[in-house]
């Protein structure tokens, strides 16, 4: 984890926007990047297009290139942040982002039962608000799920989903540019080769440690693989990551950035979609209301609009359009057009319980970020500022149980150099951790360096639901997670974190005299370090997000307990389709973003097949 050392304390994160501002700098004297930003198209109030693309993040800017290459596709983009900032092309910059207006500030709804050590009991559940959405934003690991996640969604009649068309999907998005995996021809086969999305590893500055970490979470059973994804995810190693030669690959970068100057493609930014439009007896959709500097305008689609909202934003906008569970729709005011009782419900995410166990620093060298780094960067692109700056590029995949066929849990590692100044802030505003949460962490970090391990729990029984608060577009939806409603949920937790604290016994740990902090909160006081209460109270009231939302799209072949079919297409209601991580039916096994993306690819496919010949 880069961080920027002075006389008495180390600074992992708030040097970022210092580093940020010098950067621009650089950037603007044609020095660094040059951004390939996206320009606001010359587009007329009333104009029709073919297809009409809300929301350009993930799986939005996919699916407009897509279509682009079809010359006579006409296609709008409309998406309601902007450009990325410089922060989010350069990857050790990612923390600068933290305040930044490129985001979504959502935060969950407190629902009195779970966490009650986060402030106000509300968690972070930040959304990209920008091109390339979460892409611009997120940690860029790639982990493509494992193979029976897809072949559930086939087993459940989207039978668009087979693992042959999913595999294929994946390829095609790829291009993997590491050089030593290109050489294992047991991983090279299994990546593709010429997609858009540029795949590599980090450029680790802290390999040292990691690899050392690796080390120890073979010991304790999470065997070490070279590739992650073409091992079926089982195991340990380095993980995959959207970023080259210390740029950020995001899907702006690598699908919206080169189709900018096509006359087929007009952008809209800074415009927010309030309300798709649709005819009440006929129940066709024909366009959209949006608000752009103040004007309210109006665009027909003539084929379909393709809502790519993102899994909070995607039905935010249906139920806003009187596509939702009638009573909601009719406690807001607003007029149902189709009772669809399935959309905002059905939220997965991947839970986080943290492991928080400290080492003497001695031992582990710094990455410090300073303006040897910025020199390092600008000439070849290595460095502190050349990879993530919030997560290692180490994960570990595993099951509480033999029987299992798919991991269960995974872990991410954090590492916290002895004495970080902005400790406290991280922790307050990342993870939203009450007071005396923070001040034992900071209390042992004084003297030791923290390896924050971040445990996820990949397959959650509990759902929670989106909703709106009003109908107002601009108001904030409310977003209940409802982790630990399934109790069989807290049972898997808890074995997953007692297998994973173990690493604090291996001959690497035991070497800096590592041992496992207690995080100060008054309802766990009464329990023992390490004990099954411990890690159940610690679950109960410090669980947050890994910000993998999906599934409030739902897709499926029933209009009662889903919300698309298999072509993505919205039930009971035509010409509109809901292509991003919602219409996942259940969550992967893994960092949503790739599996985002194979959807994307997969639905332009099916538009594409659909009015290619019209
Ligand atoms: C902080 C963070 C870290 C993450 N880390 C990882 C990681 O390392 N690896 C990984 O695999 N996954 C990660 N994820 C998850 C992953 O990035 C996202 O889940 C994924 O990008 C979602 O893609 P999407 O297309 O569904 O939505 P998004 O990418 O969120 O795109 C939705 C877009 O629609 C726009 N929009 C919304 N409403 C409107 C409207 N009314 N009008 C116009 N535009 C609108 C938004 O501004 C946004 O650009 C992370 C997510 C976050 C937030």
């Amino acid at each position: 984890m880069p961080c920027l050392t002075n006389a008495s304390c180390t600074m992992p994160t708030s040097g970022a926007q210092m580093f940020a501002a010098a950067l621009q700098v650089l950037t603007s004297a044609q020095l660094l990047l040059t951004p390939q930003e996206i320009p606001d198209s010359d587009v007329l109030n009333y104009q029709s297009f073919d297809f009409i693309i809300v929301g350009g993040g993930t799986a939005g800017s996919v699916v407009a290139s897509r279509l682009s290459e079809v010359k006579h596709f006409k296609i709008l983009l409309i998406e309601a942040g902007g450009n990325p900032p410089i922060e989010s092309n350069i990857p050790g910059l990612e923390k600068a982002m933290a305040d930044s207006d490129s985001k979504w500030k959502y935060v969950s709804t407190n629902n009195g039962a779970v966490d009650q050590g986060i402030i106000n009991g509300s968690i972070n559940l930040s959304r990209g608000k920008m091109f390339g959405g979460g892409s611009s934003l997120n940690e860029m690991l790639y982990i493509r799920g494992h193979n029976l996640d897809f072949q559930d969604w086939y087993d459940a009649g989207n039978k668009e989903w087979s693992l042959d068309d999913v595999n294929r999907c994946f390829k095609k998005a790829e291009s993997l540019q590491n050089e030593k995996l290109l050489k294992d021809p047991t991983i090279k086969p299994y990546y593709g080769s010429d997609g858009p999305l540029v795949l590599n590893r980090f450029n680790s500055t802290d390999t040292d440690i990691t690899k050392k970490v690796l080390k120890s979470w073979h010991e304790i059973g999470f065997r070490h693989v070279n590739d992650l994804n073409s091992a079926g995810l089982f195991g340990s190693g380095f993980a995959t990551v959207i970023a080259s030669d210390g740029v950020r690959r995001s899907t702006n970068n690598a699908y919206l950035a080169p189709i900018r100057h096509k006359s087929n493609v007009k952008f809209l930014k800074n415009a927010l979609v309030k309300k798709i439009l649709i005819t009440h007896d006929t129940k066709v959709v024909f366009g959209v209301k949006v608000e752009k500097d103040g004007r309210n305008l109006t665009f027909y689609s003539t084929h379909e609009v393709i809502l790519s909202a993102g899994a909070v934003n995607s039905p935010q906008l249906l139920m806003l359009s009187g596509i939702g569970p009638k009573e909601h729709l009719r406690s807001k005011n607003i007029t149902c057009v189709l009772d669809a009782p399935m959309v905002g419900q059905n939220l997965q995410d991947h839970l986080v319980v943290p492991i928080t166990i400290y080492a003497d620093r001695r031992e582990i060298p710094v990455a410090e970020i300073g303006p040897s780094n910025i020199i390092q960067y600008i000439f070849n692109r290595t460095g502190p500022l050349a990879e993530s700056s919030i997560f290692t590029d180490v994960s570990a995949f595993y099951a509480t149980n033999k029987k299992q066929r798919q991991p269960e849990c995974q872990l991410h590692l954090s590492i916290i150099p002895r004495h970080a100044c902005d400790i406290k802030e991280y922790f307050t505003s990342l993870y939203r951790y009450k007071d005396s949460v923070v001040d034992s962490i900071a209390n042992f970090n004084k003297n030791h360096t923290l390896f924050f391990f971040a445990f996820n729990l990949l397959h959650p029984y509990s759902t929670g639901n989106v909703s709106l608060s009003s109908n107002n577009p601009k108001d904030t939806p409310l977003i209940f997670t409802n982790y630990f409603n399934e109790t069989s949920d807290l049972k898997t937790v808890i074995k997953g974190l007692k297998m994973a604290s173990k690493v604090v016994k291996t001959i690497f740990f035991k070497s800096l005299g590592g041992f496992l902090g207690r995080m100060e909160l008054k309802e766990c006081d009464a329990f023992k370090l390490d004990s099954e209460d411990y890690w159940e109270c610690v679950s109960l009231n410090l669980v947050t997000s890994m910000n993998h939302l999906v599934g409030t799209c739902k897709m499926g072949p029933d209009p009662n307990t889903s919300v698309v079919d298999s072509h993505l297409k919205v039930h009971g209601v035509s010409h509109l389709r809901v292509v991003d991580a919602s219409v996942m039916p259940k969550i992967t096994s893994g960092n949503i973003l790739a599996p985002t993306v194979m959807i994307a690819e997969r639905a332009a496919e099916m538009i594409r097949k659909q009015y290619e010949d019209l």
